[in-house]
């Protein structure tokens, strides 16, 4: 099946764009997971499908696929590529797009310097709705907030506990600070985006454990749909570094629903204020949360989305197991 592709990028996440407005490509797992080789395919951290309006109370649909062709809720780099596509390619002349994704609508605003500002809805806590399975963990004093922490064991900071025994090692060098040291556990903050993230606080992103921990905790039993996993640094109250294994598509030079995890779990605990810039490897993200308005608040995300270029490719029909 021959087809165009636009490859655009949001603070160093890559996407294939798809558009699909006049027709469904129907293309499979097997070859979404193709699309994002970065060896046999074209490449990229996800695929973005552009496609008509499902009802009238929105412009467009977007459907996102990770490179392990899974299907996913959200994407927040990927909104903001999604708007600079459809204004582009002139497929809307609005600079203000109401988009429906699998996790809710989202409001995304093309700014004169061409970054984009997305309404990222409400971060959502209640471990039911994350997935995430809080059974036998202790509930924090600030009452619905989960805080998972893993109880670690001797002196390699492998976990005590058995439900957590396959845990890698945390090590002194890994710079894990949030709980580690004084309680013997490494604590993470638990929610939602419309996609899981789990957060863990480092004291620098350059030694965190993300290679070992980042794998250990997306696929860990307490996820049961997997989970990205960010790594946070605090440097001060409106400055972070942030670093995150994705999942589905490993450690990305950003992401953004990440970010806005981050950010929200970094204000809930008292670590920052309601705007944050995020340096990420990638580039940078402006995340605002006002806490002072309530959990239900939306969160704000902007950052910038570019065009790479345009082709043409020619994807196989493929066996349903290749390349998972
Ligand atoms: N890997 C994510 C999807 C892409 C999110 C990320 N690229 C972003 O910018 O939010 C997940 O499985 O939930």
């Amino acid at each position: 099946m021959r087809v165009r592709f636009t490859k655009m990028q949001g603070a160093g996440n890559d996407f294939i764009v798809l558009d699909e407005t006049r027709e469904r490509l129907g293309l499979s797992a097997a070859q979404y997971r193709w699309l994002a080789d970065r060896h046999f395919g074209v490449g990229a951290d996800q695929i973005l499908s552009v496609r008509a309006a499902p009802d009238p109370s929105v412009d467009f649909e977007y459907v996102i696929h990770n490179a392990d062709g899974g299907e996913v809720e959200n994407c927040g780099n990927g909104a903001r590529c999604f708007v600079r596509y459809v204004h582009d390619a002139g497929l809307t002349q609005r600079r203000t797009v109401r988009v429906r994704t699998r996790a809710g609508v989202l409001t995304l605003a093309l700014q004169d310097d061409g970054r984009v500002t997305v309404d990222m809805g409400a971060p959502v806590f209640e471990p039911a709705q994350v997935p995430f399975v809080a059974e036998g963990l202790p509930r924090e004093p600030a009452g619905d907030w989960w805080r998972w922490c893993v109880p670690l064991g001797g002196a390699d900071g492998a976990p005590a506990a058995a439900s957590d025994a396959a845990a890698p090692p945390v090590g002194a060098a890994s710079g894990v600070v949030d709980g580690a040291a004084a309680a013997g556990a490494l604590c993470i903050a638990v929610l939602s985006m419309g996609n899981p993230h789990a957060v863990l606080r480092v004291d620098d992103v350059e030694r965190a454990p993300v290679a070992t921990w980042g794998p250990w905790l997306e696929r860990h039993p307490r996820f049961p749909r997997r989970v990205n996993v960010g790594f946070l640094q605090v440097v001060d109250r409106g400055h972070a570094r942030l670093r995150v294994y994705e999942r589905g598509a490993g450690e990305t030079l950003a992401c953004g629903t990440g970010a806005c995890a981050a950010v929200v779990a970094g204000i809930r605990l008292g670590w920052f204020d309601e705007r944050v810039d995020v340096q990420l490897r990638g580039g940078v993200l402006t995340i605002e949360w006002p806490r002072g308005q309530g959990l239900q608040a939306a969160v704000r995300m902007t950052g910038p989305a570019e065009p790479v270029f345009t082709g043409e490719v020619e994807i196989p029909p493929l066996p349903p197991q290749h390349g998972a």
